[in-house]
């Protein structure tokens, strides 16, 4: 595949370089196309490309690599920011390197001095606050004095014990370079994918190479910054980097995914946006694709629609569903949890998998085949003590009937186990009785109903919806199940991927569906709106020959972004 003349420039450009992209223009091909040339072109000097997760990193090291041939490989090195910076401070600092804590180890030492320091805040809004923090060069006072009492003790807690989080540790190799107390990478080109995210942290990073004397290319598009929730700059950070190192900026405005219809309304919407670069996007493509905009009466009549025109194509037709929410994406995972067709949630839990989901399907699969494992499941989460059902599970024996009976007369003196496992004797004997007759949807209800009593508002609410699609479904108990777990087993090759607009960043599909096109929803009220634009700009332009968007009249007005994209 040859470069066109735009990826050709970008590549072939001489130090700082900053290459704003749009969507589908091949931007990582540039950017390891670039590197591999300059490798490949220069006998000295090492070459480091940053990304910003460990999967991008290795699938740019080798494809830099497939480019050059692997004598390159001891002058190349290809990471994360934080993974680049712990090399650094390795090398760099005499003594211990710290030790870094994991994101599960943090949120822990968090929640202990949250608890201590400032229990009325939301836990989620000190978190917060905290990486906030973190994300700055300078710290910023806190809006509340509690809150400085948390992150002191937290920075005390990790010190204590020689340890440090992500942010602490590229905070600290930026403070100790911009000291002279540690030099920065001793490298002659450093290139950053997805630039577009870099927050301030990781600007003054790039700068403080940049001034040291190592070329610096950027590859992002301001456009699709998604991040700015996380502290990212966006264009403020790409035209910072940029200004102050004279870079050269070029562009890649051809896109070869989309079908020219369907750029030319995503460009539309995203020119509404102010505060982005000034750039062209051109479609390579010819064929004029298929865009249609849907108003359903509600939620589950738009998930219906979905259905329908997944099952009227063929068995191969690629397709992602996407949404802002993950709640709006649950009606669209039940409703396709029917079809005849291999369908994933990516990125996201399956609601099948959260506890009340799992619980619910294990015990409709106890009544099916006898099995004792999701009986077990079902009497743990309904207050029985874990420690005792295991114990229990060890040394019984037959089928779930025979078990639960010797259950009652073994149950801990409390009331409240002895009354659940006598309900659920009783109901499971009936419940098998129905489904010998083939009357799954008696079932269905009568299982929800018994476990509705152990549910939080949450997991009732959540409940309902999995009993009402499994109501949905044709074909026997079994059946119905089967087709859950097949739906959960066929990962490798989904024909249907439902996930969220931000999970889909990075990707492309023959079909997208948008759905939850209603203002609230899209623009989400949590956010700015033109974060909100870009977002359902980024899914957009996903898609490369058809491009539905869905929105349910009983959920509010249908998007603004709709009309600005000319589409309503
Ligand atoms: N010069 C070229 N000729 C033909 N096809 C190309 C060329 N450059 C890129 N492509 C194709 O364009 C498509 C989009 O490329 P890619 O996914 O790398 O884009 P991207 O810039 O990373 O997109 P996004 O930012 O939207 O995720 C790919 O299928 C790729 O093979």
């Amino acid at each position: 595949m040859e470069l066109n003349p735009y990826q050709e420039r970008a590549v072939a450009a001489s130090g700082h370089c900053t290459i704003l992209a749009c969507p589908g223009s091949g931007k990582t091909r540039v950017l390891s196309v670039r590197a591999a040339r300059l490798l490949a072109n220069h006998d000295k000097g090492r070459l480091c490309a940053v990304t910003f997760t460990r999967d991008a990193a290795e699938e740019l090291r080798s494809r830099i690599l497939a480019a050059c041939g692997q004598d390159h490989a001891r002058r190349l090195a290809v990471g994360t920011f934080h993974s680049l910076a712990l090399a650094q401070i390795k090398r760099f600092s005499g003594g211990k390197p710290p030790r870094l804590l994991s994101e599960g180890e943090r949120l822990a030492v968090l929640w202990r001095c949250w608890q201590q320091h400032a229990p009325n805040i939301a836990f989620e809004n000190v978190v917060q606050a905290i990486d906030a923090r973190k994300a700055r060069l300078t710290p910023v006072p806190f809006s509340d004095p509690s809150l400085e009492s948390v992150f002191n003790g937290y920075q005390e807690v990790m010190e204590s014990d020689g340890a440090m989080d992500f942010a602490d540790l590229l905070l600290l190799s930026v403070h100790r370079m911009a000291s002279g107390g540690m030099p920065p990478l001793p490298i002659r080109w450093l290139l950053v994918d997805e630039a577009q995210d870099m927050d301030e942290v990781q600007v003054e990073w790039i700068l403080l190479h940049g001034r040291a004397g190592a070329d610096i290319t950027l590859v992002g598009d301001d456009d699709q910054s998604l991040y700015a929730f996380r502290h990212a700059l966006g264009y403020a950070g790409l035209r910072k980097i940029s200004t102050e190192l004279s870079a050269t900026v070029t562009t890649l405005p051809v896109n070869y995914r989309c079908a020219p219809n369907i750029l030319a309304h995503a460009a539309k919407l995203i020119a509404h946006n102010r505060n982005r670069a000034a750039k062209k996007i051109t479609a390579h493509r010819e064929d004029v694709g298929e865009i249609r905009v849907i108003r359903a009466p509600d939620r589950w009549a738009e998930v219906d629609q979905i259905v329908e025109t997944i099952e009227k194509g063929a068995q191969d037709d690629e397709w992602a569903i996407l949404a802002r929410t993950n709640l709006i994406l649950d009606t669209a995972e039940l409703a396709l949890s029917g079809i005849d067709r291999p369908c994933v949630r990516t990125g996201g839990k399956s609601v099948w998998e959260h506890s009340i989901g799992s619980v619910f399907s294990g015990l409709l699969r106890s009544v099916v085949d006898d099995s004792w494992t999701g009986l077990a499941n079902a009497l743990s989460f309904c207050g029985i003590h874990a420690e005792w059902v295991n114990e229990h599970s060890r040394r019984s024996f037959g089928g779930c009937i025979a078990r639960l009976e010797s259950a009652i007369e073994q149950a801990p003196d409390d009331d409240g186990s002895r009354k659940t496992l006598l309900r659920l004797r009783i109901g499971l004997a009936s419940w098998r009785e129905q489904a010998a007759k083939g009357r799954a949807t008696l079932v269905i209800h009568g299982v929800a109903a018994f476990l509705s009593d152990y549910c939080t508002p949450n997991q009732a609410n959540l409940l309902r919806k999995l009993e009402e699609s499994l109501v949905r479904m044709p074909g026997s108990l079994a059946q119905r199940l089967l087709i859950l777990g097949r739906s959960s087993q066929n990962r490798r090759k989904p024909a249907v991927q439902i996930m969220t607009l931000h999970a889909s960043k990075g990707l492309e599909f023959d079909n997208v569906w948008i759905m939850g096109c209603e203002e609230g929803n899209l623009p989400h009220t949590d956010s700015t709106e033109e974060d909100e634009r870009r977002l359902l700009y980024v899914g957009m332009t996903r898609a490369r020959h058809r491009l539905i968007l869905s929105s349910a009249i009983e959920e509010g007005l249908a998007s603004r972004f709709l009309d600005e994209a000319g589409l309503s």
